[in-house]
């Protein structure tokens, strides 16, 4: 008997998803690893598992696992694809669900083609970046260049830098070596955000656990925060990822970031397990 699973992509970031609302097991490194290689397996940034609520209020919860099998405490881009997974599986009616993130509960609305998810208040203290410093930032020479980078949580750890361009932006280079920075206790995603208005930002994003992704949902947020505190951005705004659009809104601190984007359903298959 092999194991369903549905490929399912938001904006590029592509997700393999499995229900284990009624598994007994821990789900095997092995596994996760064949789910998620391109190569021997199906092929994903990440795998999502659909899993029994953890709070009372929510529909269900959901666990994340980057491509090297690292285990990731938000993932923007999955929560908008489980929350379509789960309404086709009618898990929930109606256009709006709360459900259990691996950082916590999450609320969602469908909205036309799109859904809108609360990704709750960005966190901008050193210590939920798990970064070594006093201040919510951090410096790197790297390509023969001094980076600066702000920091914020968003339920996962980001580091955010300002570029002329993306296009040119060393992302793997300059991504990889400030992941391998020992200040950041369980390393970082890597955002190069080009501002191209008050409300349209161009962004790529060098993932923890994966490397550069075609678009990455909490990156989004952790970029609109970033540029937004330092007085750059509108409440609203476009972020033009390498795999599509996704859309922001944030009026400062105190309160949520809300994210808007595609999710889509590429297909469903089974795997010997
Ligand atoms: N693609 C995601 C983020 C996935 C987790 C990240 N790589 C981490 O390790 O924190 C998104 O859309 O937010």
């Amino acid at each position: 008997m092999g194991l369903r699973f549905t490929k399912m992509h938001g904006a590029g970031n592509d997700f393999v998803v499995i229900d284990r609302r009624s598994a007994t097991a821990p789900l095997d490194a092995a596994l996760i690893a064949r789910l998620c290689d391109r190569h021997r397996g199906v092929g994903c940034d990440q795998l999502l598992t659909i899993e029994p609520p953890r709070t009372a209020g929510s529909a269900f919860g959901y666990g994340i696992w980057n491509q090297d099998g690292s285990p990731a405490g938000q993932c923007g881009n999955g929560a908008r694809c489980v929350v379509a997974w789960a309404r086709r599986a009618r898990i929930f009616e109606g256009a709006s669900v709360r459900v259990d993130s691996p950082s916590g509960p999450v609320q969602a609305a469908l909205q036309g083609e799109g859904i809108e998810i609360d990704m709750g208040r960005p966190d901008f203290s050193p210590h939920a970046v798990g970064f070594d410093g006093d201040r919510p930032e951090a410096t790197l020479r790297a390509e023969g260049h001094d980076w600066w980078f702000g920091l914020v949580s968003m339920g996962n750890p980001h580091a955010v830098t300002r570029v002329d361009g993306v296009e040119d932006a060393p992302v793997s280079a300059v991504g990889r070596a400030l992941q391998a920075d020992r200040r950041f206790s369980d390393s970082c995603n890597v955002g190069f955000a080009e501002l191209i208005g008050r409300d349209h930002i161009a962004l790529r994003v060098f993932e923890r656990g994966v490397g550069e992704t075609l678009a990455c949902g909490s990156g989004a947020c952790a970029a609109v925060a970033v540029l937004h505190r330092q007085g750059l951005l509108d409440d609203q705004v476009r972020v033009t990822l390498p795999g599509g659009d996704l859309h922001i809104r944030w009026s400062g601190d105190g309160s949520p970031v809300r994210m808007r984007g595609p999710a889509q359903f590429v297909f469903e298959g089974e795997i010997e397990a």
